[in-house]
């Protein structure tokens, strides 16, 4: 009998330091997601948007990449901490991110990594049902009306232990705002990142964390050209 074992569509397995939010600072393993259907017009990470099967590869190319690609592999587990330990990688903290991570079940995922000695956090749009550790941090950054259509889940905000709300307009300050009022979300904490490091953006940030005493997370990694 063929025993099921839990994979995960991976675009790229690394070791960083943790750019955004609280944990800013701390040497960090990424595991970026295949996939993402929210569309947000500024993102980042565009080439996780489709799972083409055309586009799967083996491990040891999607782990060989030097630069972004649409290209992923499929990885068990077993083999996700295999990697780890091959690779030599020191960080005890390992950040699941995308594409968007919340469209799989990352509760084995989580578990397993914990019961080896990592530290998780996932990073998600909260427009699906979050299925992680009990102990995994959640860093929620909201998506309101983009293409894709998803709606925030309430859910999503009531497990959320940050709040990372990407800015470049007063609109999008406003789109916040009414997102916690209407989630009534009053203790967790808040971040404002500026989209794609425009000094606009960053302005508005600055000014808006102030006058609400939320926090500023600028995406550190981008300013020193590292991943
Ligand atoms: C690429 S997303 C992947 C995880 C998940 N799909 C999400 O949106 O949270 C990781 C983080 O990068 C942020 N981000 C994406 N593009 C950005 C940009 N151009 N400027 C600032 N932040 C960006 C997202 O808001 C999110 O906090
Ligand atoms: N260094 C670094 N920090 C990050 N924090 C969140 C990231 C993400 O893409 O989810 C990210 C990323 O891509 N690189
Ligand atoms: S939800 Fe995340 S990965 Fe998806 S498009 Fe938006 S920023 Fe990009
Ligand atoms: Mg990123």
């Amino acid at each position: 009998m063929k025993v099921k074992t839990t994979c995960y569509k991976i675009n790229e397995l690394f070791e960083t330091i943790q750019g955004e939010g609280s944990f800013t600072g701390q040497p960090s393993i990424f595991i970026r997601l295949q996939g993402c259907p929210v569309g947000c017009s500024w993102c980042d990470t565009k080439h996780t948007w489709e799972i083409d099967p055309q586009l799967q590869v083996a491990s040891d190319v999607m782990l060989g990449k030097t630069q972004e690609s649409d290209y992923w592999s499929e990885l068990s587990i077993e083999q996700i901490l295999e990697t780890i330990t091959t690779e030599g990688y020191q960080a005890k903290h390992i950040v699941l991110t995308g594409g968007e991570p919340c469209m799989v079940d990352l509760k084995p995922l989580c578990e397993a990594l914990e019961q080896a000695g990592f530290s998780c956090q996932v990073e998600t749009s909260g427009t699906f049902e979050i299925r992680v550790s009990d102990n995994c941090w959640v860093t929620v950054s909201p998506k309101v009306n983009m293409r894709g259509g998803y709606e925030i889940l309430t859910s999503a905000m009531s497990r959320a232990n940050e709040i990372k709300h990407p800015v470049a307009t007063e609109q999008h300050v406003d789109e916040l705002k009414a997102l916690l009022a209407e989630h009534q979300i009053t203790t967790t904490p808040v971040y404002l990142q500026p989209i794609s490091q425009k000094p606009r953006a960053t302005e508005l940030a600055i000014k808006t964390c102030i006058e609400n005493n939320w926090r500023l997370s600028v995406q550190v990694h981008k300013y020193l050209g590292i991943e």
